[in-house]
């Protein structure tokens, strides 16, 4: 056994209290072997003035979207989609899918995300990046049958199954799955009927986008006079495992459902406001015992990923939304962007603690607006970015030591992504 000591820093320990105190890592297991007070390791992480704390957990993106960043802005979900994102991701081949992911995972690291989930399509080039990297993630292709004939429609369930089934375990057990349709009016109801069971079958978590947009729930309720999760769960969707994201417009019948069935939901309050698609309703998915992580959806309506900006975002939105400044205090933040977001996606993370995964952010604490450390929970929640994380580990491998990313050649994942983003451009006019 090959251990990593993470030393000489404040430790956030998974009752939001912190401690000074090391960090122990089994290297080959990738775990946690010690928290506090710990035996010497053989290789160490200098974490002085750090905060060690569990990775971030970005539990719904679409990492190969950072091809896209900018591309198309300030429109509502639907018309963004249709004008502008789905015209161009028509034109993406499997290596732009590859350098895009590897963009998303690189940025990712820099700022202090070890695990995530990911819906895209021409998914073996995501494990690629992600395998590369040395990220965790849940990954699955995106089905959507609007637009296509009953074959082209099968064709692509077939291909969320298949991928489901054949990714599940890659990267040396880093990469597990989901099945993924895109969204409940995007998918046909009876194909859900016929490949819903299949993923059952293949034992894969069900992911899906829902309720993002009132627009999204209005046809649901009035074709089939129920809110779109009762029409979800009537196609057997939302068991335990499964998770939506956004769950932005939810009535008080389906944040009970939620509850009573344990699947998750993942709030990503800036495409929320960026795509004005609405307010969710957090504080009260809290209160009533959903569990609920937090992501950042893709960079093309972000515009990054920076899970730190997502759990500041989600604690201030929560207030207003809660209309109580007391709303998604600080530790609930933190809180769904960590343990929340890794219990979402079914990863034994984002809590340090013995026997947990070795996914680890160190963050610098020696800089102007960190100071003084009153209480660095609310630093995290409010003061804290990306751009102040010093290390970051994943399945107790140092993905970036010193703010240089080792697994990654940072200069050409940027230039290969620059490259290829506006050759996509070029062939999508
Ligand atoms: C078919 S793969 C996934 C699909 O989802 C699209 N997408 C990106 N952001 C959103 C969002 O906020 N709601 C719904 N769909 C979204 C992405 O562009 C891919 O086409
Ligand atoms: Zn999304």
């Amino acid at each position: 056994m090959t251990t990593l000591e993470i030393t000489g820093g404040q430790v956030l320990k998974p009752d939001m209290t912190v401690e000074h105190g090391d960090v122990l890592v089994d290297r080959e297991a990738g775990e946690i072997l010690a928290v506090g007070d710990v035996p010497a390791g053989d290789e160490t992480l200098d974490a002085t003035d750090g905060l060690v704390m569990p990775g971030l957990v970005n539990a719904h993106t679409h990492l190969a979207m950072a091809l896209l960043r900018g591309y198309a802005d300030d429109k509502p979900l639907d018309s963004w989609l249709r004008e502008d994102v789905w015209p161009i991701e028509g034109v993406l081949e499997p290596d732009d899918v590859r350098a895009g992911a590897a963009l998303g995972a690189l940025e990712s690291i820099e700022a202090g995300t070890t695990a995530l989930c990911d819906m895209y399509f021409h998914v073996p080039a995501v494990v690629d990046a992600v395998e590369q990297a040395g990220l965790r993630a849940r990954v699955g292709h995106g089905v959507v049958t609007v637009g296509k004939d009953g074959d082209e429609a099968s064709a692509d369930f077939e291909e969320g199954l298949a991928v489901a089934r054949e990714q599940d375990g890659a990267a040396d057990g880093r990469v597990s799955t989901a099945f993924m349709p895109h969204s409940l009016t995007t998918v046909d109801g009876a194909e859900l009927d016929e490949f819903v069971p299949k993923a059952r079958e293949a034992d894969v978590p069900i992911h899906l986008h829902a309720n993002e947009t009132r627009d999204e729930v209005t046809p649901i309720v009035d074709e089939h006079g129920e809110r779109p999760l009762e029409y979800a769960a009537s196609h057997g969707l939302l068991n335990e495992t499964d998770f939506i994201a956004h769950g932005t417009h939810l009535d008080a019948t389906e944040i009970d459902l939620l509850a009573e069935t344990g699947a998750g939901v993942v709030h990503c309050p800036a495409s929320n406001m960026k795509l004005a698609s609405g307010i969710a309703p957090v504080q009260e998915l809290l209160d009533a015992g959903v569990t609920v992580g937090l992501g950042t959806d893709g960079a093309a309506s972000n515009n990054d990923l920076d899970v730190f900006d997502e759990l500041r975002d989600a604690a201030m939105v929560g207030k207003l939304a809660a209309d109580d400044a007391s709303a998604v205090d600080a530790a609930a933040a933190v809180g769904m962007a960590t343990a929340g977001s890794a219990d979402v996606l079914g990863f034994d993370s984002g809590r340090l603690a013995e026997g947990k995964k070795a996914d680890i952010a160190v963050l610098d604490l020696d800089s102007a607006h960190l100071t003084p450390q009153h209480d660095l929970v609310s630093h995290l929640a409010y003061a804290a970015s990306g751009a102040d994380v010093l290390h970051t580990i994943c399945d107790g491998d140092v993905l970036m030591r010193d703010r240089e990313v080792l697994t990654l050649d940072a200069e050409q994942v940027r230039e290969e992504a620059e490259e290829r983003a506006a050759a996509a451009v070029e062939r999508a006019r």
